[in-house]
């Protein structure tokens, strides 16, 4: 079939595109506006009842005309996951007005095009101001770049759901007066990058960051008989495969990210597991106030006293005060072997009582204990609408 036969249809499609990014910007303003609502009537951010109830009748509405309710059920979720996480970022410039800068100069591994890069610009996207990216080749670079006013944020990679932990970041933040203002999420899909038009067959070497090759051992260990390169940051590896131009060499990273040196993914999906995404912390020089109707979480660092138990004794500080740990790390402590540092991650705000009383218990049986940051939680859980108990209702 030409393309001239597929042209007015395709015409009819781009004019409903078209239609479908008005209404999106539409409902945006609206839940903009409900943002300022909540601010003036001191209401929680997210109601989970109202998105349950829009679900259901959506997911009702889209089944008379022909859409599967997974489908209505996913497209929603990143509906309501950007409206919730604007209103986050409203409430949260609010409570901190002296924080918004015209310009935000933000520290972050690698070049354009690294994941960390991507994630630099998502965060910021809902931000006042414009961005400044800052790429640097290590993370103690980074963490120097803002303690030295050179940068204002840092955007640090912290957790992968493949690879676990990123050490290197924790360690940094033992020794820095930075605070965690902020996190988010951002999926990390591996391709396989190219510069020429090649087959996977042909790739003798390839490119990546360290963490990268870990996250797709599987698929390396299928690919057999290919020279590996480490690399400081993926944009390095994506750089020095489009410098090379050649067919037999590859770089591992987001096809985002490659389009902007020219590469094409030629195999996407490459992670070991399926759900792979890195968690980011954003770090400045002054801590943020975090509003009470926006969903919190703080992060502790301590280290307990040398005695059987004293690690349960911390945490059951928190459950007796009804917080909900969601991390825990541990690193070791330079030049003090065999001894711990303890990054606590909790659900709750520093203002809560609640938490100002497991701190001040905290403190009691402590060596060692310090807030690294409260910041607004970017978890968007999904709505939990059983699709069945919707068409039920039908
Ligand atoms: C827009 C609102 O805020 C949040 C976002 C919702 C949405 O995008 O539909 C629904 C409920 C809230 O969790 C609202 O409260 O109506």
């Amino acid at each position: 079939m030409s393309d001239s036969a597929l042209g007015p249809l395709r015409e009819r499609i781009t004019t409903l595109d078209g239609q479908l990014l008005t209404l999106l910007a539409e409902r945006r303003r609206l839940t903009n506006e409900v943002a300022e609502t909540k601010i003036k009537h001191h209401i929680p951010v997210r109601d989970v009842k109202r998105e349950e109830q829009l679900l259901v009748r959506l997911i009702r509405e889209g089944q008379k005309v022909g859409l599967d309710p997974h489908y209505v059920t996913q497209l929603f979720h990143v509906i309501i996951e950007d409206s919730v996480l604007n209103q986050q970022a409203m409430l949260a410039e609010r409570a901190n007005p002296g924080s918004t800068l015209p310009l935000n100069r933000v520290a972050f591994l690698g070049d354009k095009g690294s994941y960390s890069y991507l994630a630099t610009q998502k965060y910021f996207s809902r931000r006042p101001g414009e961005l400044l990216e800052i790429g640097c080749q290590s993370f103690s670079e980074i963490i120097n770049k803002v303690e030295h006013a050179e940068a204002d944020y840092a955007v640090l990679p912290i957790e992968n759901t493949t690879s676990g932990s990123i050490n290197e970041v924790y360690d940094q933040l033992q020794h820095t007066q930075l605070s965690i203002i902020g996190e988010l999420t951002h999926p990390i899909k591996h391709c396989l990058l190219v510069a020429k038009s090649t087959s996977i067959s042909k790739i003798k070497t390839l490119y990546a960051h360290p963490q990268v090759f870990t996250q797709c051992s599987h698929f390396l260990a299928e690919l057999g008989n290919v020279e590996v390169k480490t690399m400081d940051s993926t944009s390095s590896a994506m750089l020095t495969v489009s410098e090379l131009q050649r067919d037999d060499v590859a770089a591992l990273g987001s096809e985002a990210g490659g389009n902007l040196y020219g590469l094409t993914a030629i195999k996407s999906n490459l992670a070991n597991q399926k759900e792979n995404h890195s968690r980011f912390i954003v770090v400045a020089r002054d801590p943020v106030v975090v509003p009470l109707q926006v969903p919190a979480k703080t992060t502790l660092v301590l280290s307990t006293v040398q005695k059987p138990g004293a690690l349960v004794e911390a945490l059951l500080i928190l459950r007796d005060n009804n917080i909900n740990m969601t991390k825990l790390e541990s690193r070791p402590i330079p030049g003090n072997p065999w001894e711990e540092m303890f990054y606590i991650d909790v659900d709750g705000n520093l203002k809560d009582g609640h938490m100002q009383n497991a701190l001040d218990n905290l403190r009691k049986i402590t060596r060692y204990i310090k807030v690294l940051g409260c910041y607004p939680s970017e978890e968007v859980s999904p709505t939990k609408v059983a699709a069945a108990s919707a068409l039920d209702q039908a």
